[in-house]
């Protein structure tokens, strides 16, 4: 079983009824390399990590279910039944009839028969055919999300995931979706953090009873196309001195009393563990008003685009809608 020593991660209860601890270990790397991410996961569960978010985008399934499968078998863990796993349909699968078979695709790199949460990727659909990254402006299509969503509720009825949701969705494409929802989105995983604060968004799902989960909660990874606006943040910077914590852990320390939870990365043992020590200490009212004050940006508001010689460039998707004006 789990150490003592390991961080207990509060639960929030979504309206699937599932139990989902509110902090995640985010497993997306520009270069992923699967042993590092694989050691990474199997410290994080030492800790106390307990959810876990990857996507078939991000080509760490296979290595999420590995870890979770050697968890166990040390005996950091009892079964996969202790840990909560969210995995996300790419663009590429956002047909009514390519969901089913999305899903178990993802269910066979992890080697499981059920996932926790299964959440539409993004609200875009692209051409069919395999997973395809960075996106081709020629190959968008236009998205039958009632034909989708009707597929994820049999996902659910299935048994195949416990809830669904979705991620990158605006209040407008919410409301699409609440036109002919069966079963309401239990969570949308969007950007959120103090330089990108959504707060239409939030009050927007907060009503609808949908679990709002901050993506990038440090500000993200893209930092050498668009400076990392959290990690940098002045502001942030002079809580954490007066603190004495760091800043990282005031901008997640924001989220959570927002009412959000939290997906964040580092396959660092000492980040893994200091993202977790959110828990036992609170913002002041003067320090929450101090952060409303920061100026706000986008990073992921733009699909990005892989160049020939490597570098990334931003394309402009505006025309798409996947950002909360
Ligand atoms: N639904 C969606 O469209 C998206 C979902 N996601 C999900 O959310 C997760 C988290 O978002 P992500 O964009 O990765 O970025 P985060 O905001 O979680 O930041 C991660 C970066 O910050 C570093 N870091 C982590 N902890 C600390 C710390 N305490 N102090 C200083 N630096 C730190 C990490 O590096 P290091 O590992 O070296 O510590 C990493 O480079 C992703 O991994 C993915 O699972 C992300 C983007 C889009
Ligand atoms: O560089 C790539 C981008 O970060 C893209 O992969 C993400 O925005 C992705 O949707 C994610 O969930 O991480």
């Amino acid at each position: 079983m789990a150490s003592e020593a390991s961080t207990k991660i509060p639960l929030k209860t979504l309206s699937s009824g599932h139990d989902m601890p509110i902090v995640a270990l985010g497993t997306f790397e520009l270069s992923f390399d699967q042993e590092n991410a694989k050691a990474a996961i199997i410290e994080a569960i030492k800790i106390g990590y307990r959810h876990f978010d990857t996507a078939c985008q991000y080509g760490s399934e296979a290595t999420l279910g590995e870890a979770i499968a050697e968890a166990v078998q040390l005996g950091l863990i009892g079964s996969r039944a202790d840990v909560f796993v969210t995995t996300k349909q790419w663009c590429t699968d956002n047909h009514p009839d390519r969901v089913l078979p999305a899903i178990k695709t993802s269910l066979r790199n992890l080697k499981m028969d059920y996932l926790d949460l299964y959440l539409i990727h993004w609200p875009i659909s692209m051409k069919p055919g395999p997973i395809s990254f960075p996106l081709k402006r020629e190959e968008v299509m236009p998205l039958d999300l009632k034909g989708v969503w009707e597929a994820m509720e049999e996902c659910q009825k299935l048994g195949l995931t416990k809830s669904i949701g979705v991620s990158n969705f605006t209040t407008k494409k919410l409301e699409e979706l609440f036109q002919f929802a069966n079963i309401p989105p239990a969570v949308n995983q969007v950007e959120l953090n103090p330089a990108w604060q959504q707060q239409k968004l939030r009050e927007y799902c907060a009503k609808k009873g949908i679990t709002v989960t901050a993506y990038s909660p440090l500000g993200g990874q893209l930092n050498f196309i668009t400076p990392n606006t959290v990690l940098t943040s002045d502001v942030l910077e002079e809580i954490a001195d007066a603190k004495g914590k760091s800043v990282a852990q005031i901008s997640l320390r924001w989220i959570l009393e927002q009412g959000a939870g939290i997906v964040v990365k580092s396959f660092k043992k000492e980040r893994l563990v200091q993202n977790l020590e959110i828990f036992d200490w609170e913002l002041t009212e003067e320090e929450c008003a101090k952060i409303s004050s920061i100026p706000q940006k986008k990073v992921v508001s733009t699909e990005l685009m892989l160049a020939p010689e490597g570098s990334l460039t931003l394309v402009d998707f505006a025309d798409i809608d996947i950002v909360e004006k």
